[in-house]
């Protein structure tokens, strides 16, 4: 027998009896959570029984309150209890179906035997709990696993690292408990597993890649030191996955004081949201929260007002009809120096200049805006804006209550009492009735009662106003502001816009900050770790806005410069740029791109510049092919896509530059009889395997097979289209393919021509 053999027999009868300790674990734990979920309900039911209800002393209530205590006590330990034997019961089950992916034999320095570490999603105990059978990846010695091949290597722990040598690395594919393929490696990850599961198709959601994160992928999960942490990768090369595995580790690492809930992921879109959904609980983590910043704003939107969203703002500026004004608005809004500006006129503020708008009650001004700008002015100028607004508050909550006083006599009051509800009655009178005075005064009383109940009402939504600090002109402040930096015409554009209550994308994290700088907006404490996905898209201000909303929160920065879809990306200012003048940032870069095969990664490479420091993994397919389509446009395209659905080679998406481009494939595909879907903003789910998109949409998703649906040099022939384009063929993992109506633009033809055959 040889000894390759003799191994995987030996890992064979290993992994059996690993997976028979499973089942048996799985058992007991069932026979524990039955006795336990009875013991709950027994007490649920009882719970009335054994607590001596006794309230004619006060020492007795005393008794009894502390009686149901206890008994609430138990109940809830018992209900813990069981919540965490279902948690490991689910823990259970996924190491069933795989108990380990990996494993390492490690001899700590001063030691004579090395000792073998499995490594699997989770960790697992012997029989007796006292060795490890399996280590979780997040354990500090399985770091190992993923930083080092076989020699010297070492590994962090609380009383400093452990060093030492591993003398062997083996990787294996387990698929419902059986051992199906195993890999030594001399490698970090091996290339053997690594082709094996990037050779598989797509899936409509993202896979967690615990089982071959790369050495540079790990770094960026277990990276600690930074508050901020830049990860610069290129397209493909992992970046959405190493966050989530991040999230993953942080998790674990931190599992006494963090919880799913203190996590918040930026995505792009409603999509993207939902395929990276399953990758936590893949690995038996809780999802983290997510959102979109434009859905974050529209909450925070003012009654009525309408928020432009970012890809209507992308579509904007594709167009042909672009203003100069709003591009040169843009750029000002967009630009890193905006923050200093903003930050200039909040100083002018602390003397002159505040706005506020006038209060109103009952239809009639209660305070004017004059009144409220003396006030404020009045006090300390020492004082920060947000705590003399606070003041204002003050004084105004204290005048409120006296025309709450003084109004209840008047004779609208008595009006509105007229219109009152007759359970609203009723419920008044309950109260004189409880309160009945000696004298008999029940009519006096309840008249009192309802008119303070009908003043209170009609005050109430102008008490809240106050309390929400909502007495500032937002809106004459924001376009004041472009007065006072000199950009008049901006500010002009901006109030046409204000007047039909409209918010273009680039307005609103300017806005909104301004905003949250004069009331200072109370912070979100229990998020401690927010992550941005396509950073790049990402103006100064957002992230600044950001960083201001959540400021105990630790940042992760993901994107790629040569992916950026809006119009201000292009100025050459991104925030995965380092702040030379911040403290505790950090910038990894990933230059290794997983997603696509080689040929299709030596393609996309050379649409842009520096594309040559991009490394291809080695995966072979077919070269990308460009088909000249021209007067036979439609046809031709269809066809394509016909013969590429027959082929079964799973997902198609079909890309174009616009929404309206999508519009018209998905009717030319509809008319020729295929069933695609037609992706929008607002869609959150794959339905089909064929699929329609504008670029911008497909941002950070990927397909089987991509077909650029006009990659001429009519569509794609300014320099930001150039990673329009990019973005649109780095989607594609297996088969790319371009139609070109017309001829091909520059960036195609100058040095790329040798990685693509023509159709
Ligand atoms: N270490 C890995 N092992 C297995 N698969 C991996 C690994 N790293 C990345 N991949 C795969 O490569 C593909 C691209 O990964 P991901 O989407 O995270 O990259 P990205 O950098 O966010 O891409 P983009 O910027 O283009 O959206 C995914 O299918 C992912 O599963």
């Amino acid at each position: 027998m040889s000894q390759e053999h003799r191994d995987w027999q030996v890992e064979k009868q290993r992994l059996q009896t690993v997976t028979s300790l499973i089942k048996k674990k799985k058992e007991d734990l069932q026979e524990v959570s039955a006795d336990l979920k009875k013991d709950v309900i027994e007490l649920r039911r009882t719970f009335w029984d054994d607590v001596t209800v006794n309230i004619d002393e006060p020492d007795d209530v005393l008794e009894t309150q502390a009686s149901m205590k206890q008994r609430a006590e138990l109940l809830s330990e018992r209900e813990r209890s069981h919540g965490l034997l279902h948690q490991q019961a689910k823990t259970l089950r996924r190491l069933e179906e795989a108990p380990y992916f990996g494993r390492i034999d490690f001899i700590e320095d001063g030691e004579k035997e090395a000792e073998p570490i499995y490594i699997g999603i989770a960790s697992l105990m012997d029989e007796n709990d006292e060795d490890f059978l399996v280590y979780d990846w997040r354990a500090p010695i399985s770091s190992m696993y993923y930083d080092f091949a076989p020699g010297r290597a070492q590994y962090p722990t609380i009383e400093g690292d452990v060093e030492g040598e591993i003398t062997l690395k083996r990787q294996y594919i387990v698929k419902g408990g059986e051992l199906e393929g195993m890999f030594d490696t001399g490698l970090t990850i091996g290339d053997e597993l690594l082709q094996a599961l990037l050779g598989q198709q797509s899936t409509p959601q993202m896979k967690s890649i615990v089982a071959s994160i790369q050495r540079e992928q790990n770094q960026v999960i277990r990276n600690e030191r930074s508050k901020i942490l830049i990860v610069r990768g290129v397209a493909g090369s992992g970046k959405t996955s190493a966050a989530l595995q991040r999230v993953a580790y942080l998790l674990y690492k931190h599992r006494e004081k963090l919880n799913a809930g203190n996590m918040l992921l930026f995505s792009p879109n409603p999509l993207f949201t939902r395929y990276v959904s399953n990758v936590l609980p893949e690995l038996g983590e809780d999802n983290l929260q997510q959102t979109t910043l434009f859905h974050h704003f529209q909450k925070r939107l003012p009654k009525g007002w309408q928020l432009e969203s970012p890809y209507a703002q992308i579509e904007y500026f594709l167009s042909e009809q672009v203003e100069p004004i709003r591009s040169q608005g843009l750029a000002v809004k967009t630009s890193p120096e905006l923050s200093d500006q903003l930050h200039a006129y909040l100083a002018s503020l602390s003397d002159s200049g505040l706005m506020f708008k006038d209060l109103y009650f009952r239809g009639d001004v209660w305070v004017t805006k004059m009144q409220m700008e003396q006030y404020f002015y009045q006090l300390d100028e020492r004082m920060s804006i947000p705590n003399r607004l606070e003041l204002v508050v003050e004084w105004l909550l204290q005048m409120l209550q006296i025309t709450e006083k003084e109004e209840r006599p008047n004779t609208w009051v008595d009006e509105e009492m007229d219109l009152l509800d007759e359970e609203t009655y009723k419920r008044v009178f309950e109260k004189v009735n409880e309160n009945e005075d000696e004298l008999g005064n029940d009519q006096m009383m309840e008249e009192t009662l309802l008119r303070k109940l009908v003043v209170r009402r009609k005050i109430q939504p102008l008490r809240k106003q106050i309390q929400a600090f909502d007495l500032v002109d937002m809106e004459k402040m924001y376009i004041q502001f472009y007065r006072w930096a000199n950009n008049k015409v901006i500010a002009e554009e901006i109030g046409y816009f204000f007047q039909d209550k409209k918010l273009h994308w680039e307005d609103a994290a300017p806005f909104f900050y301004l905003e949250d700088q004069l009331k200072g907006r109370p912070a979100y404490a229990d998020i401690r770790h927010i992550f941005i996905d396509e950073a790049q898209d990402y103006a100064s201000i957002q992230i600044l806005y950001l960083q201001n909303l959540f400021p105990t929160s630790r940042m992760t920065l993901l994107g790629d410069a040569n992916q950026a879809v809006h119009a201000h990306t292009n100025a050459g200012h991104s925030p995965l740029i380092e702040d030379p003048s911040a403290q505790k940032q950090e910038t990894i870069t990933l230059l290794r791109s997983y997603r696509s095969t080689q040929p299709i990664v030596e393609f996309t490479k050379r649409l842009i510049p520096n594309g040559e420091q991009i490394e291809s993994f080695e995966r072979p397919g077919p070269k990308p092919e460009i088909m000249h389509t021209g007067d036979e446009h439609e046809k031709d395209l269809c066809s394509l896509v016909q013969e590429l659905t027959k082929r079964d080679s799973g997902t198609v998406a079909v890309i174009t530059k616009t929404f309206a481009g999508s519009e018209q494939i998905w009717e030319w595909l509809d008319r020729e009889g295929m069933s695609a879907q037609l992706i929008h903003e607002q869609t959150s789910e794959f339905k089909e395997d064929l699929l329609v998109l504008p670029v911008y949409l497909a941002k950070g998703i990927e397909f089987d097979v991509v077909v650029v649906s006009d990659a001429s040099a009519a569509e794609y022939h300014l320099e930001r289209d150039r990673y329009l384009l990019y973005t649109a063929c780095t989607r594609a993992m297996h088969e790319l393919y371009l139609c070109a109506n017309g001829e091909l633009p520059p960036l195609i033809t100058e040095g790329v021509r040798q990685s693509y055959v023509q159709g």
